[in-house]
């Protein structure tokens, strides 16, 4: 057994996200967003699933508060609706909807619990998106505005911040590959939703200053880190265009003013082109104080010239996977860690990592031994990495609790918090409590 030691100052938590796990879609004068959209198209979620009651976190939200004490988080990530604060998308605002966030955010406080708020994690209002989505300026143009609602209303109460949740999904994942809301499946729009969403980052960023917010702020990409197959130039070029579309696309934006051009001229030869205008890239090269890192899994790729617009494949190398089919591969959150540190070592927290693992309940308990072995691993990485003098500040367990997986409905359960959907009673897992000691003694006992 080796027993690794975490930094006194270390952040420890959990992450959810409002479309995820509140409920209430029509309640509190909240608007429609492109997911309930999406969720009440045939075929677009797994059985039908929807965000209506999801984990009802908007009325259990003390109860879920309580679990947190329980499990001894000092930080909490969640995500506020848009459509719940100005429900058209860019009209009146709603002050149920920042009332409700208040209430919220004032338990969080009480408890001791840092709120660690995420603006926008995928529920864009649909009126937005009729005109375009992150497309039209008009939308960029809104989300400013719900950014300076919420910027004004919390300064003070809330200290980190981050604008988007993951744009490779909002960009790729949700108009590229169609898998997520709102359902495109075009090159060119995806491309034209990345650079739409960059500018409305780096406006954001500048109106935080400007209004004096208290915090930091920063922006929350998803990893894709990939190793070559083979020693082919093709294969490891083939991994640099997945690495480089979830991360130097944006970051390279965002830290150096200017896209990957090897990428901007690949896409080229597909056709499609950044739409830049003047002043965009000095807006969206916004300095930013932390980054948030999600990252899940990695893989072993290959070219393959049929095998979509990047034209590189994930290898199926046998690897032990989660029950979403994820290879468990902890190795990959180390070396992007030391990838990532290209952009200067900045202060990163990891804001989503974790397992789906779909044990239910058995005489009461759900003894889900396989997430706690991926915590594991995973933690002794984050050892490796903060050793290695990598400014890892923090890391957020996704989930709190059992929620709505986007597509893949309620069948894929990633909480440390089991939730029956049907009574809506939460029961910590096994792994509940082994996070729970973990935080208590601030290290992690592994096997390795
Ligand atoms: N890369 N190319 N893929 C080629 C084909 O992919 C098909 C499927 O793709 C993906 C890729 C990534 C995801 C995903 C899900 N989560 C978990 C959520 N994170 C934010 C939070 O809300 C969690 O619920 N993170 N990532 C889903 C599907």
């Amino acid at each position: 057994m080796t027993i690794f030691q975490f930094p006194q100052d270390f952040r420890w938590g959990t992450a959810t996200a409002s479309y995820q796990i509140e409920g209430a879609a029509q309640e509190g004068g909240r608007g429609v967003s492109i997911w309930d959209t999406f969720a009440r198209t045939p075929g677009k979620v797994f059985n039908g699933d929807n965000g209506d009651v999801a984990c009802d976190s908007y009325h259990r939200y003390e109860e879920d508060i309580e679990l947190m004490k329980k499990l001894g988080i000092n930080t909490y990530r969640f995500s506020i609706a848009w459509p719940r604060i100005i429900p058209d998308g860019d009209g009146e605002i709603n002050r149920e909807g920042l009332d409700f966030y208040h209430r919220f955010v004032d338990k969080l406080l009480e408890a001791g619990i840092e709120p660690f708020c995420t603006l926008y994690h995928w529920d864009l209002p649909q009126t937005l998106e009729d005109i375009g989505g992150w497309g039209n300026r008009r939308t960029v143009d809104a989300f400013v505005k719900y950014a300076e609602v919420i910027f004004k209303e919390f300064s003070g109460k809330i200290n980190f911040w981050l604008t988007f949740n993951e744009p490779w999904c909002i960009a790729f994942l949700s108009n590229l590959l169609g898998i997520h809301a709102p359902g495109n499946k075009d090159l060119q729009t995806s491309i034209n939703v990345a650079h739409g969403l960059l500018v409305a980052h780096g406006k954001a960023v500048q109106s935080f200053r400007r209004l004096g917010t208290t915090g930091q702020i920063g922006i929350a990409p998803n990893v894709c880190w990939a190793e070559p197959y083979s020693k082919s130039p093709e294969d490891q070029a083939a991994c640099d265009r997945s690495i480089a579309l979830n991360t130097d696309w944006f970051l390279d934006p965002i830290y150096k003013g200017a896209y990957p051009q090897f990428m901007v001229d690949w896409f080229a030869e597909a056709g499609a082109t950044v739409p830049i205008q003047e002043g965009d890239m000095e807006i969206i090269s916004q300095p930013i104080d932390l980054l948030g890192i999600n990252y899940y899994t990695m893989g072993i790729n290959r070219f393959n010239p049929e095998a979509g617009v990047l034209q590189s494949e994930e290898v199926d190398m046998g690897l032990t996977k989660t029950d979403i089919g994820w290879p468990v591969e902890s190795r990959g959150l180390y070396e992007f860690m030391h990838y990532l540190q290209k952009y200067g070592n900045v202060d990163v927290y990891i804001t989503e990592n974790g397992a789906c693992i779909n044990d239910d309940l058995e005489n009461g308990k759900i003894n889900d031994d396989r997430r706690i072995a991926y915590y594991e691993q995973h933690l002794a990485q984050i050892h490796r990495i903060i050793n290695d003098g990598i400014n890892l500040k923090g890391y957020m367990a996704w989930s709190l609790m059992d929620n709505f997986e986007w597509a893949e409905g309620y069948r894929m359960r990633f909480g440390l918090v089991h939730v029956d959907y049907r009574s809506l009673v939460r029961t910590p897992k096994e792994s509940f409590y082994w996070y729970q000691n973990v935080i208590k003694n601030n290290w992690v006992e592994t096997r390795i």
